[in-house]
């Protein structure tokens, strides 16, 4: 359908927006004015979540000026639509723009009494739509459904934790391949679909661009729009190329560009997301420019997201750095930092105590030593932690990761001085070292005794994956591709497709440094490290392309070296010193910086003191790993992650995705708006366009069909096929659809009622509660849609109890057009009266609804406030914007409760036989 100015439309994602106006159009977005809510969106046309309003004869039609009136006749000018109605006996025109911003289409009663009836499964189809919204809205799981991920009690924790929260801003510090993509996928979901967040730019490691593009789009049904130089070149004249999308992904080099920064600076963004954050360069007196670029825009974006799995791979102090992005008044100080790091173990040991029921010895003075145990836990974790800016959960708590397993493979000496080098092919010749280099060899071999197990070969530059891996393809005979910096990035993501490819691809991926970072190589057991990088967290994260979620079995690490040489050093450190080869360790960058002189000199030189290197470094690493995990480390995990809550969510969303039920709508959605619906097996179904369709409720459905799902756990196993949860668009548009549309409003039948005298009359009736306010305010869970059913006699009293909706659908029969006219015609009044005395009785308790969810809404913000105002008072990680923001909340909620009005959903008038 194409828009025009002055055209109404309705956002079936908000429909608490009111009835919006077109009024800006430029091709490739359209912009929709809100009077109702006084808010402008601006949409992309092709993707845009829109519903042209257009009445049908029949329909009461409200117009601005407050009056109500019945639509005749629908006409059609310029593309704007003109309803002839009746008023006060005469015919009026009224132009579509004079329609009421606060959106009352038809209404059933008018539709009933003007015979425009619909069919039993209709009205069936509008009860089942208010229910299941009503269950949503009331789950508190807005944001977590639908998503192509697995229930991770570590993810869910998190993601419940920060995305409720307004304008999030953390540290995702999970270890390595944890799955932190995911967890800022989900709380981008939830505010998102909570209305928090609308405007989002993500800032990835060039090479992940594709694979965080693929990862949103595919696990959360988020298409964002991929920027680069040409794409902010292509922009219209005057206008800002970044304020034309709404989800906006880019790589961090794009903002070396001083115009890049610009743009984005001056564009407005409720969240910001950056992935591997500690790339960004940081140092005391020489921040590189894009960590500059992104201290600006963490001064002036509300929520932000950073990603990073070794946060302390440059530093403490860097890390410390990235901390104050964050939260610039609560990490100021560097030193008081350390020193509260110190701290970390005393109030570990008191959670201890309090969590075995022991006396709190020492328990802080601002803590009510007379609440529960739960509480006291909660507040130390709040206020003397970092608990609510960084999440860090480690592979040890969250179990199910596969051993991994160590092959050094030490190779003959070389007589030349260069081979005992780190990096020998550095200085030689590329020719002359591929002969010489025992590795290299020993490479081919290992590659063809593994075959055909794919193998991903990892060395720290571009020039060395370049050499081996044409040596391989070209000379060896072996199937390989190279994934490094000076490629390209279509060509990047082209091999490692061919490296992930089964059947035909390639049997080795030869990596530089960047393939150490970030992607998904976990089909993958075999990691060959060919040379090894100068950092433990580094060589963590080459080990985390394995070794992460989705793993299913044992990993074996290769470590080939030069016998004598500083790879042997450095690998016997790593391994004999640090034991990082088989289990993680967050002390990395720690242990590095206390024997980084020492180890350097053992690098250059090895010395018959490297014995006691190696000695005191496994003693210093057990030591430092045993007081982490006594205090930084076990505060840290309590805060990141309450496995019994993180279950209990899990389950909470399983209960609500029953594929059963869902399914069951699905089914019932298709017959009764006509699209066609194929049962595939179980919890499957293909569905087609329907030749006539009562309702477009799916028109993103292709010509040609396809597959859906609405099995999370199927869903995961065929990622070809649509997961069509709850939450997916398709269905959020579908059921807003229902109810914005006058289908199943009013319906009329007969059935045989045992006892009661034929020609007795029954009404049933659905009401709910319409509230116009955005969504961002979180109002739904106070005053949800609360379908309520009413089943009338002739006489006005409430049978609802004694015959339920699902038995008298069972039985309800349909009766001819013409009967149906003859008896709304003779049953006008009481049709009114029953009416009439149905809104009245839920008006007063509507009423009552109001006042209650104003009281829990009010109470709630005021404990909320009272919370943080008092954390604030000793942990300044509590930013003052928070507490005045939860007042506006308060205050703007509270007034949008006043306004809420009774929906009469539907009317059915029953007969009996
Ligand atoms: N809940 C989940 N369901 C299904 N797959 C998941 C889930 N969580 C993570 N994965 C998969 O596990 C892998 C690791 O996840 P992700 O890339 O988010 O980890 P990460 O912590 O960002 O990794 P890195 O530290 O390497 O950046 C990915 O292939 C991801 O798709």
């Amino acid at each position: 359908m194409s828009y025009a100015i002055g055209q109404r439309w309705l956002s079936h994602a908000d429909s608490e927006l009111g009835l919006g106006i077109i009024v800006e159009l430029d091709g490739r977005r359209v912009s929709v004015h809100f009077p109702a809510v006084e808010e402008e969106r601006t949409y992309a046309t092709e993707n845009a979540p829109l519903t042209r309003v257009k009445l049908r004869e029949g329909d009461s039609l409200h117009t601005r000026d407050g009056r109500k009136l019945q639509v005749l006749a629908v006409h059609e000018e310029q593309e704007l639509l003109i309803y002839e109605v009746a008023s006060d006996g005469q015919r009026e025109l009224v132009a579509e723009l004079d329609l009421d911003d606060h959106i009352d289409l038809a209404t059933p009663r008018q539709r009933l009494l003007a015979s425009q009836i619909d069919s039993h499964s209709a009205f069936a189809l509008r009860m089942q739509t208010c229910t299941h919204i009503h269950e949503l809205q009331q789950s508190g799981l807005r944001g977590l459904l639908g998503t192509r991920t697995a229930l991770l009690p570590h993810q869910l924790f998190v993601a419940n934790e920060v995305g409720k929260r307004h304008a999030p801003r953390v540290l995702l510090a999970d270890e390595v391949g944890l799955g932190k993509t995911i967890e800022a996928g989900m709380i981008l979901h939830r505010q998102l679909l909570s209305g928090d967040s609308r405007r989002v730019l993500i800032m990835v490691p060039e090479s992940l661009q594709f694979q965080w593009l693929v990862e949103m789009r595919r696990r959360f049904n988020l298409q964002f729009a991929l920027f680069d130089e040409s794409r902010l070149a292509e922009g219209d004249e005057g206008l800002n190329p970044f304020e034309e999308e709404q989800l906006v992904l880019c790589a961090s080099t794009l903002f070396l560009d001083p115009n890049a920064r610009a743009l984005a600076l001056d564009a407005d963004w409720d969240m910001l997301i950056v992935d591997e954050v500690h790339r960004l360069a940081w140092s005391a007196d020489a921040p590189s420019e894009e960590f500059l670029f992104l201290e600006t825009m963490a001064a002036q974006v509300p929520g932000l997201l950073l990603l990073t799995a070794t946060p302390e791979q440059v530093g403490q102090e860097a890390h410390f750095a990235r901390l104050s992005l964050l939260d610039p008044e609560r990490f100021h100080d560097f030193p008081a930092f350390v020193e509260e790091e110190s701290q970390y173990k005393r109030w570990s040991t008191l959670i201890d105590a309090l969590d075995k029921g022991e006396p709190a010895q020492g328990l802080p003075a601002d803590i009510d030593p007379n609440a529960s145990a739960e509480s006291q836990i909660a507040a130390l974790l709040d206020r003397y932690g970092t608990g609510r800016v960084l999440f860090r959960n480690a592979r040890a708590s969250v179990g199910g990761f596969p051993a991994r397993e160590m092959h050094p493979h030490p190779l003959p000496a070389v007589d030349n001085p260069i081979y005992q080098d780190l990096y020998p092919d550095l200085h030689i010749d590329t020719e002359q070292w591929l002969q010489e280099d025992p590795r290299v060899a020993w490479l081919v071999g290992q590659l063809k005794s593994l075959r055909p197990e794919k193998v991903l070969v990892i060395c720290a530059k571009a020039e060395t994956a370049l050499a081996l891996e044409s040596y391989l393809q070209l000379r060896a005979g072996i199937r390989s591709a190279a994934f490094h910096e000076q490629l390209s990035l279509i060509e990047r993501d082209r091999a490692a497709a061919y490296f992930a490819e089964q059947e035909q691809g390639a049997q080795a991926l030869i990596c530089s440094e960047i393939g150490g970072e970030g992607r998904n190589f976990q089909f993958a057991q075999h990691l060959i490290l060919f040379d090894l990088p100068e950092h433990p967290d580094q060589l963590e994260q080459r080990i985390g392309r394995l070794d992460r979620i989705g793993q299913r079995d044992r990993i074996f690490i290769h470590v080939p070296y030069i016998q004598g040489s500083a790879q042997e050093t450095l690998m016997r450190w790593y391994h004999e010193g640090i034991d990082l080869f088989r289990a993680s360790c967050s002390a990395g960058d720690m242990i590095l910086t206390k024997f980084k002189i020492e180890l350097e000199k053992q690098l250059r030189q090895r010395g018959p003191d490297f014995d006691q290197l190696l000695e005191q470094t496994a003693t210093f690493t057990a030591r430092t790993r045993k007081e982490l995990s006594e205090g930084r480390d076990k505060l840290l995990e309590r805060s990141s992650c309450n496995a019994e809550q993180g279950l209990a969510l899990g389950k909470a969303i399983s209960d609500i995705e029953d594929p059963v039920s869902l399914g069951e709508y699905l089914e019932t959605l298709c017959a009764v708006t006509g699209i066609e619906h194929e049962e595939h097996g179980e919890h499957s179904s293909i569905l087609r366009r329907g030749e006539q369709e009562l309702l477009e409720v799916f028109p993103e459905v292709p010509e040609d069909g396809c597959t859906v799902t609405v099995s999370r756990d199927l869903a995961l196993q065929r990622e070809d096929w649509i997961f069509l949860g709850w939450e997916h668009p398709w269905m959020e548009n579908a059921m807003t659809t229902v109810l914005g549309s006058s289908l199943g409003q009013a319906s009329v039948g007969a059935m045989t009622l045992k006892g009661v005298p034929g020609g007795s009359r029954l009404y049933e009736l659905l009401f709910t509660v319409s509230l116009s306010a955005p969504r961002a305010l979180g109002l739904q869970r106070y005053l949800p849609l609360a379908p309520r059913r009413l089943l009338l006699d002739a006489n006005g009293r409430d049978l609802s109890k004694l015959l339920s909706h699902e038995r008298l659908n069972e039985r309800v029969e349909k009766l001819p057009r013409g009967t149906v006219s003859k008896i709304v015609r003779q049953l006008r009044e009481e049709i009114e009266a029953r009416i009439d005395d149905a809104e009245k009785s839920f008006a007063s308790e509507l009423e009552a609804r109001q006042a209650e969810a104003a009281a829990q809404y009010g109470k709630k913000l005021d404990e909320e406030i009272a919370r943080l105002s008092s954390l604030r008072e000793v942990n300044p990680a509590i930013r003052r914007e928070e507490i005045d923001d939860l007042r506006d909340r308060r205050a703007a909620g509270l007034a949008a409760l006043g306004t809420a009005r009774a929906t009469l959903q539907g009317v059915r008038l029953v007969l009996s036989r």
